[in-house]
């Protein structure tokens, strides 16, 4: 929810952040609200077309100075230091994500805060032992000519990210950026304005050349995303969020043919087979649908089990779902917070009803928690269970991006795959069973950018990271950023 100014009290005021200075900007700000309480905790500057052109400037401006001139090894020191930079100011961070989100300290002190800072790091590494590939090609007379690859930087990457990993997300987009030498103009998410622009003075004190890293706010069609997308001078645009808005992107960026890295939706699915580990897999399945209250791009809303455990499961979950605890974000025991928004929540508890009316089971949860002041003024449901409806539910086929599941049986291998595959997104799968054959041929079967066995969300920065159908577009992470990041030239000479 974003009231004016008028409404919002003065305490904190976040500006653009542009060739090294804070920006003011002349539409009226719009207020940063605290999801837990949904009280006013400050007000943001909104990006017009003139911002945002200014800030483009000053990253192609930056391509051409001290930057364009560095050396891998210089960059990754930069890199390195901008990760210590973050960890020097951990509590700031933390504090700021956990007031954007409403998401418990515990969470963003443990995933969201060190992530961010990481991010830097595998990518700095990438630099000391990066490779491009070569070849002594014979040569029709007889002689021998070399061929070479030459990876030079895209230019300026529009970056335009989602407020459920605010930090994270922004950092695994700006890291392999700046590594590979480009500048940015980054956008975080209208609800999430803080900790982007705290990196903004941590690139300043890592030594960061003006106008390499540049901060524009706003929202997105009419505002900053939609003008940063459409500037002609933006080389390449990288994009976490829904798909929906992803193809409005991709049509913007077919305007002068830039590329795009799309991470886009997802209704992933898991699938549970009666050999499995139980404990294992109701722990993990207790993360997958309700980690950050059900806003991660990678969580479970669909959960097939084979039908001898069904019961078991279904009775293990609800324990676990019941014991999450929603509270204070800054209070230790709190392990489960609040929706983002009231349009989040009020989208999410729309989808509640629609299981309810289409009769589904609700096997826990289906409401909003009893809080007492001030957190009754946030945005928050309970964690949900549903058993029972068709395959072609709205609640079974559509993201809702909630801390819901479904639990539907099984009992043949193929059709829990068939399940997993019937889905017009491909991001991520879990995978359940203590037997190693199955485990490499349902991940081979299920189509997806990742696959989990055993777990979920464990990340080697290094792999391939992406999603499959309309969950995505080119893969992040590693090597694999090298072909949005950079342009590979072949250069061959006649010896
Ligand atoms: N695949 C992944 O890795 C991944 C990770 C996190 C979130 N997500 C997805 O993100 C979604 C939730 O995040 P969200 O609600 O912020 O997504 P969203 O698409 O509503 O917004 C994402 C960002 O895009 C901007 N934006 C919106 N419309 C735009 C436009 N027309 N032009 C330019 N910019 C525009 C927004 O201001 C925001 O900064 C979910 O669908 C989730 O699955 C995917
Ligand atoms: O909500 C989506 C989570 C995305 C996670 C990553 O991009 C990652 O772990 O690199």
């Amino acid at each position: 929810m974003n009231i004016t100014a008028a409404q919002a009290p003065a305490s904190s005021v976040i500006t653009h952040y542009i060739a090294g200075r804070p920006v003011t900007s002349s539409r009226p700000p719009f207020a940063n609200v605290d999801p837990a309480t949904g009280q006013v905790v400050g007000h943001v500057h909104e990006a017009d077309a003139g911002i945002v052109d200014m800030a483009v400037r000053a990253a192609r401006d930056a391509l051409h100075g001290p930057w364009g001139r560095l050396t891998d090894g210089e960059r990754a020191a930069i890199l390195r230091r901008l990760a210590d930079g973050i960890r020097a100011r951990f509590d700031e961070f933390v504090a700021a994500e956990v007031r954007d989100t409403g998401k418990p300290y515990s969470l963003a002190s443990h995933l969201d805060i060190p992530r961010g800072a990481a991010n830097f790091d595998v990518f700095a590494d990438q630099l000391a032992h990066g490779a491009t590939e070569a070849f002594r090609s014979p040569t029709p007379d007889g002689g021998i000519a070399l061929n070479y690859g030459l990876r030079t930087p895209r230019g300026v990457i529009a970056v335009i990210c989602p407020w459920n990993l605010p930090l994270l997300l922004m950092t695994w987009k700006v890291a392999p950026a700046l590594a590979f030498g480009n500048t940015v103009v980054v956008k975080p998410s209208e609800e999430t304005p803080s900790t982007t622009t705290l990196l903004a003075e941590v690139m300043n004190d890592a030594g960061v050349p003006p106008g390499v890293f540049n901060v524009v706010h706003g929202f997105g069609p009419d505002s900053a995303g939609q003008y940063l997308t459409e500037h002609p001078d933006v080389n390449g645009i990288t994009f976490t969020g829904e798909t929906r808005t992803g193809t409005a992107i991709m049509k913007a960026a077919a305007v002068g043919v830039r590329p795009v890295s799309f991470e886009l939706g997802g209704k992933n699915a898991a699938v549970v087979f009666a050999d499995c580990d139980l404990d294992a897999a109701i722990a993990g399945t207790t993360r997958s649908a309700f980690l950050n209250s059900g806003q991660v791009c990678l969580g479970t809303e669909r959960i097939y089990v084979e039908r001898p455990i069904f019961d078991t499961f279904v009775a293990r979950l609800k324990q676990a779902a019941e014991a999450l605890r929603p509270g204070d974000p800054n209070a230790g025991d709190t392990t489960f917070g609040p929706l983002i928004s009231k349009a989040h929540r009020d989208k999410v508890l729309s989808y509640y009803a629609r299981a309810r009316n289409e009769g589904a089971s609700i096997v826990t949860g289906g409401g909003v928690p009893s809080l007492p002041a001030p957190l009754s003024g946030g945005w928050w449901v309970e964690p949900t269970i549903w058993t029972g409806l068709p395959a072609d539910s709205a609640v079974l086929t559509e993201e809702i991006f909630g801390p819901c599941c479904h639990i539907a049986p099984f009992d043949r291998e193929d059709e829990a795959i068939a399940a997993a595959n019937d889905s017009p997104y491909g991001l991520a799968t879990s995978i359940w069973t203590g037997d190693l054959s199955r485990a490499h041929r349902v991940a081979a079967a299920i189509e997806v950018g990742v696959a989990w066995v055993n777990c979920w969300f464990l990340r080697d920065l290094r792999t391939a990271f992406g999603g499959a159908k309309q969950s995505g577009i080119g893969r992040e992470g590693g090597v694999h950023g090298l072909e949005f990041y950079t342009e590979l030239r072949n250069v061959c000479i006649k010896l």
